[in-house]
């Protein structure tokens, strides 16, 4: 398990992709084989223009999915007439799961966290018999002073590596409450974690994380907003160790609601999880529920009000059309939603158009398996543990890199090791326009480094897929800029729109789909409220 005393942060913390030319792509790929996108689906031609509804979600990416899932199950009384609208030919937003030549490979996400909102949505959409979970002992690695190094899993928690005894004990000693007091501005990831868990912690777990979850930069990432559980953990109880102590009291006084007997149990350790076609199972999967309820290829181009109403305008493969809705979820980027709504409210434009999305390249290369260097082999002569990340500090330009087919069983042709790198983020704006070959080649020349034999042959690329936008950037400020765009909203009176996806709920996968449930519940309560 990895950065087990670090647990609580673990815890939170087809081309042309655009039916139509004037919508951006998010993410530009290229694979070595020709490949069709699974999950794809085709624009329902049967919607007719100036159509009603109750609840209209812009956006089929997960967060749009759930929401729309949720409101589909547990409130179609309230919420009769539903319809998600996607501007591009297929569901899924950053989730890309292909499949070619024997290898099957994410161009998004990788994996989630299998928690009780993803296992949720699992069984809803029916899907929860194809879930796949990683060997929760599998370790994460950090490169460090020339060496590979496990982070650690509990009970190794003394005797692991990559700290140092100092660093250890100036971790234990400041979690315990040795150092100094939380301040009233908002702290960086880096300002926090040095001043409760010392230089060390930060260097060599905590920076390195910040790729593994951001693709960002520590010294800009807000404490409060990226890893929010943990900083609560200090303001609550005084001291991260005292936070966990008053979290276990207040647990104990009210234990956790019993878990609904239809979910499967909870898996065991901190594994990640996914499903064995790939991740693209639970979109398409959620899509193909709720029927044409979904449209693709619809971009939406307005939004206006009309009495308590919304009116939509969309570019459709169908030409113009208008609905209305009594409620909207907006699920698309921050920066979308900026552009979307900007000229009617300028503080809100303003608010979400400064959020930052990085470039980050995933790049799938494929090597032998005898191309890998014998220590890094496990008993059963395979490449062993997750993955792993390079802290910036150490001469290594790639951010990290997933042993794909190390993860999850048959995602490769026999004796082939699939690995999944991540290149460019905040610190590294480049990659943006740099030449494929050249990430290639410097993928290559950093893992042979560190996991690949130096006379092995050149890899096999497989794919490398350039996001120009990929992930929201939780910077200082972050909280108040989104509570800045709704306070715009509800100035006006348009309550009935709500803000979500990533930039609001979270980045990771589960805490979009956790996010998507709550705000069904309240876009359900929305349409009630206007209905007595
Ligand atoms: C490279 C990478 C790796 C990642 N790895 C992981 C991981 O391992 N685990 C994890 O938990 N998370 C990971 N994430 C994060 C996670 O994938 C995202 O946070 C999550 O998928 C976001 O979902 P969303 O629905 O909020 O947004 P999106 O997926 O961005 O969906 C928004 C949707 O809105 C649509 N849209 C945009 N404009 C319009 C318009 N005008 N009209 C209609 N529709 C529109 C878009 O086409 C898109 O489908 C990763 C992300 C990236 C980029
Ligand atoms: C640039 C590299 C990235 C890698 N994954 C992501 C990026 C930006 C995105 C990402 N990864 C995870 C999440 C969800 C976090 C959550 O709270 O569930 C997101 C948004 C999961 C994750 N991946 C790694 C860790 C340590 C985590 C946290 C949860 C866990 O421990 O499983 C490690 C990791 N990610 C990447 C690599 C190369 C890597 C190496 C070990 C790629």
């Amino acid at each position: 398990m990895p950065f087990t005393h670090l647990k609580p942060l673990n815890r939170l913390l087809g081309s042309p992709r655009a039916r139509h030319p004037h919508v951006a792509p998010q993410a530009v790929s290229v694979t070595n084989t020709s490949t069709t996108r699974p999950g794809g689906r085709s624009s329902a031609p049967g919607i007719p223009g100036d159509a009603e509804y109750d609840v209209v979600i812009v956006g089929a990416g997960i967060s749009g999915l759930t929401t729309a899932q949720a409101l589909a199950k547990q409130y179609s009384d309230a919420v009769p007439r539903l319809l998600v609208t996607e501007a591009r030919d297929c569901v899924g937003g950053n989730i890309i799961t292909r499949r070619d030549g024997g290898y099957q490979w994410e161009e998004g996400p990788n994996s989630f966290q299998p928690s009780d909102a993803v296992l949720r949505a699992a069984v809803d959409a029916g899907v929860a018999d194809r879930l796949v979970l990683g060997d929760p002992k599998a370790p994460r690695y950090v490169y460090w002073g020339g060496r590979l190094r496990a982070t650690p899993s509990g009970p190794d928690v003394l005797t692991f590596d990559l700290l140092s005894l100092w660093g250890k004990l100036r971790a234990g000693l400041g979690a315990a409450g040795f150092k100094a007091p939380l301040p009233e501005r908002e702290e960086s990831v880096k300002e926090f974690v040095t001043r409760n868990l010392g230089e060390e912690v930060f260097q060599r777990l905590i920076e390195p994380f910040c790729s593994g979850v951001y693709a960002g930069d520590p010294a800009k990432l807000s404490m409060k907003a990226a890893f929010g559980k943990v900083y609560d953990l200090e303001k609550g109880g005084g001291s991260i160790v005292g936070g966990v102590l008053a979290l276990m009291k207040a647990r104990k006084q009210k234990p956790p609601e019993p878990r609904p007997a239809d979910l499967p149990p909870k898996p065991k350790g901190q594994t990640v999880g996914s499903f064995d076609k790939g991740l693209v199972t639970l979109p398409s999967a959620i899509a193909e529920e709720l029927g044409d309820r979904v449209v693709t290829g619809w971009k939406l181009e307005s939004i206006d009000r009309s009495g308590d109403r919304f009116q939509l305008t969309y570019d459709t493969p169908q030409g113009r059309k208008k609905v209305s809705a009594r409620s909207v979820a907006l699920t698309v980027p921050a920066y979308t939603a900026a552009s979307l709504l900007e000229s009617r409210f300028p503080k809100l434009g303003k608010a979400l158009s400064s959020i930052y999305y990085p470039p980050v390249a995933s790049v799938a290369l494929s090597y032998p398996e005898t191309a890998i260097l014998p220590e890094r082999l496990g008993s059963d002569g395979h490449l062993a543990g997750f993955g792993q990340l390079h802290p910036r500090t150490q001469g290594v330009t790639t951010l990290g890199t997933i042993y794909a087919s190390s993860l999850f069983p048959g995602r490769v042709p026999e004796g082939k090791v699939l690995l999944l790198s991540y290149f460019g983020g905040a610190t590294n704006t480049r990659v943006a326009t740099m030449p494929h070959g050249e990430i290639v080649s410097q993928v290559d020349k950093d893992l042979r480094k560190m996991l690949i034999r130096s006379d092995a042959e050149s890899p096999h690329t497989v794919n490398v897929t350039v996001w120009p936008r990929a992930i929201p950037q939780f910077n200082v400020g972050h909280t108040d800029l989104i509570q800045e765009a709704k306070d715009d909203l509800a100035s006006q009176g348009w309550q009935g729109l709500h803000l979500g996806g990533n930039y609001v709920a979270g980045v990771a996968l589960g805490k979009c789909m956790e996010a998507g449930y709550k705000q069904a519940a309240e876009l359900a309560s929305h349409v009630k409220s206007l209905a007595t």
